[in-house]
């Protein structure tokens, strides 16, 4: 659904915000860029729309290059992409109703029907019954379903959000994800979401990249990282205390490995002794996986090695 290949973005000041970015976001999944502040997450986001125009490269969104259209153009496919903000960016003397009707506004849809969308829309976001309201009367999480309503009206497949839950709190911030997944799920539509919160990545997304320094050091589905040796995500995902201590191994248990009693048949099978270092288990869209750090000791480890990578299970070992 989107595809963005050796983009680059270099600023007027000389800084290089984009150093060859590609990254292929599949129709109908929601894909998180985790990155610290200044990767270059934002200009990434702002070039898919075309908001800002890369220096170089291509972004292809539901099969049209962006890139190459003309103002107009570029206007009638922006209307197929909604965006949602961490500060809302709502106008502040129009209702609830009114900021959701504007996108309608503009692109001259008949007042009756922008009211009939309106109103289906607010119920979409749960907010009916706000519609007269005005954003100052709204929490951050009713002001965020406004945003949410709004990027929708069109009717767009694709929805970016620019760190939409990083001004929430902890409790609203799950109930704005759960309502990005269950659009997702509903409507099919495709999010290409930015954060610097892991948790976001944890909580809904299919598929993730990360970003340092205008590049994407890693992507993929979350679950395909998981399983790869050395994946930075994994690290982020399931912090262990680092660097490994020489003689530990770091066990890393993929989608459904974490139910099974493997350290308890370790023991059992090889006779070793298994001390833990440490460890992190997380549910992953329902999906127990983590990572452990153990040191083993006996007569058998090598067997006892052999026997957690036949279950599938990815070992890292830090030479002694
Ligand atoms: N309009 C601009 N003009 C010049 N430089 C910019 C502009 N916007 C961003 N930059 C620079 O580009 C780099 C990437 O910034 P960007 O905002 O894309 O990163 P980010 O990962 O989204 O960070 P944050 O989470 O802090 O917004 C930074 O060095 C930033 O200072």
């Amino acid at each position: 659904m989107i595809h963005v290949s050796a983009l680059r973005k270099v600023y007027d000041t000389g800084v290089v915000a984009l150093d060859g970015v590609d990254l292929d976001v599949r129709e109908g999944e929601i894909f998180g860029v985790l990155g610290q502040s200044g990767a270059g997450k934002s200009t990434l986001l702002r070039c898919v729309n075309l908001l800002e125009r890369p220096t170089s490269g291509t972004v292809t969104v539901d099969g049209q290059d962006l890139t190459v259209l003309g103002d107009a153009e570029l206007r009638r496919a922006r209307r197929r992409i909604g965006m949602i903000h961490q500060h809302f960016a709502l106008l502040s003397s129009r209702t609830v109703a009114a900021n959701v009707a504007f996108p309608l506004e503009v692109a001259k849809v008949p007042r009756a029907e922008r009211r009939a969308r309106v109103a289906e829309l607010l119920e979409l976001v749960g907010l009916d019954g706000k519609a007269k309201s005005y954003p100052a009367q709204l929490s951050g999480g009713q002001k965020q379903r406004v945003g949410i309503a709004r990027a929708l009206a069109a009717r767009p497949k694709v929805l970016l959000s620019d760190e939409a839950t990083s001004a929430l709190d902890p409790g609203t911030t799950q109930s704005i994800l759960a309502l990005l997944r269950r659009l997702n799920a509903e409507l099919g539509l495709t999010i290409l979401l930015i954060t610097h919160e892991m948790h976001v990545i944890k909580s809904i997304c299919d598929s993730a990249a990360i970003m340092r320094e205008g590049r994407v050091l890693e992507s993929g589905r979350v679950h395909d990282l998981i399983a790869r040796p050395g994946s930075q995500l994994t690290r982020e995902l399931f912090p262990l205390p680092e660097p490994a201590p020489p003689g530990s191994l770091t066990v890393t248990f993929p989608a459904g490995q974490a139910e099974e009693p493997v350290l308890s048949g370790l023991v059992r099978k090889f006779g070793v002794d298994v001390n833990i270092l440490g460890g992190s288990l997380e549910e992953l869209r329902g999906v127990s996986v983590g990572r452990l750090r153990i040191r083993m000791e006996g007569e058998d480890t090598a067997a006892a090695l052999a026997y957690l990578r036949g279950r599938g299970l990815l070992v890292e070992e830090e030479t002694p």
